[in-house]
């Protein structure tokens, strides 16, 4: 959804106009950032103070313009090791005051010019206050993002805003997965072989197994029951993705066989959403979505609460104070979010598998919630006894 003519000297780019048209019509003015162009997607905003490279290049964020909350961005600037994928992600970037100069030891570059070079359009100078009000009164829309000096009248932006694909019924995950199969080894002793569903999956998750002994198949986001038991795993993970889980018919069914043969499965995020429509339960959109490294979570299961890191705008529709019966047997909201008592995890009781909605991988993030991947080798591990 980006066009952009990238560039100009830093300097120059700066003093371009910008300006940012949400769908309602509400407008923000300010200046170029990254690269010099038009821009449309699902408006968000993050709250993490800390890991914009990890949130830029997480696929999750495919089609969606992230406003930062954190009125600093660009401070540590763009070094070569924390990108959870290969390239930037987001349809469009808007930053209150971005950093002049970025000092950090592992800094490669500024943050301007790496939007600029990967050609994401984005805009500095907004009162991202004022913005993430609205987008919380409001709720999540589209919006779009036009830089440069010769800027279209007003009615003509918002007509081509309202025009841009919305969220809700995107199918998207084909659009960011590996295309080939490719293997994670494992670290020192191998212990376990996973398949690995990706639906737009962060670097750090295969790692986060990997740690663990297990030898991660990643296949693509298309791949078939068939594809995913010729690697003879030992558990079957769905990973994070962009869209609307509604639309992710083929993952369900795919996750369905997984869960009839009773092979352990945990999901993350987009593959929570699936494990929920898989035993039977609905996803809906929520008005703003959860998109942040400091969001408390309750692990039913234990009593313990945790920080996590987040970035959804869906959410499974399932009852949180009593256990559901599925075709699977016995299913129970396992995770609540204290904020807004969101469904942020399942669990079957019958059968090896969960999922949480949220990102204990933490690219960014806290560590707390680690052990989930250790409750993934206790049940491959339970599996085997
Ligand atoms: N990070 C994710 O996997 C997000 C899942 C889904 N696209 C959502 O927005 O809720």
């Amino acid at each position: 959804m980006t066009t952009s003519t990238q560039g100009n000297a830093s300097q120059r780019k700066r003093a371009l106009p910008a300006v940012l048209v949400l769908e309602d019509g509400r407008t923000f003015r300010g200046r170029a950032y990254g690269a010099v162009g038009v821009t449309f997607g699902e408006a968000v905003f993050s709250t993490g103070m800390t890991g914009y490279q990890e949130t830029l290049t997480d696929p999750s964020y495919h089609r969606q313009v992230v406003v930062m909350t954190a009125p600093h961005v660009g401070n540590t600037g763009v070094n070569d090791e924390d990108p959870e994928s290969q390239r930037i992600w987001v349809a469009g970037y808007v930053v209150r005051d971005p950093a002049r100069v970025p000092s950090n030891w592992r800094s490669r570059r500024t943050l301007d010019e790496e939007l600029a070079q990967q050609g994401v359009v984005g805009i500095s100078g907004v009162d991202t206050r004022a913005l993430t009000r609205h987008l919380r009164e409001r709720g999540a829309m589209r919006v779009g993002i036009f830089s440069g000096n010769a800027l279209p009248d007003e009615g003509t932006m918002l007509a081509e805003v309202r025009q841009a694909p919305e969220m809700k019924g995107a199918d998207l995950s084909a659009e960011v997965a590996t295309k080939e199969p490719y293997v994670v080894p494992a670290i020192g002793e191998k212990k376990f072989t996973v398949a690995a569903v990706d639906l737009g999956i962060k670097g750090m998750t295969p790692h986060r197994m990997a740690e663990r002994g297990i030898e991660v198949h990643v296949l693509p986001a298309t791949a078939t029951a068939d594809e995913v038991y010729a690697v003879n795993p030992d558990g079957v993970f769905f990973s994070n993705g962009p869209g609307d889980p509604a639309t992710a018919d083929h993952p369900v069914s795919v996750m369905r066989t997984v869960l009839e043969r009773g092979t352990p499965l945990f999901g993350i995020c987009f593959g929570n959403q699936i494990l929920g429509r898989a035993l039977g339960f609905g996803t809906y959109k929520l008005k703003y979505g959860h998109r942040g490294i400091n969001q408390p979570v309750q692990d039913r299961t234990t009593g313990k609460v945790e920080v996590t890191a987040h970035n959804h705008g869906f959410a499974v529709d399932a009852p949180l104070d009593k256990v559901s019966e599925t075709p699977y047997g016995r299913a129970e909201v396992s995770h609540v979010c204290l904020n807004d008592n969101v469904v942020e995890g399942l669990q079957l009781l019958d059968r090896p598998a969960f999922s949480v909605q949220y990102h204990p991988e933490a690219a960014a993030g806290p560590h707390d919630a680690a052990y989930l991947f250790d409750r993934f080798v206790s049940l491959m591990e339970g599996q085997r006894a």
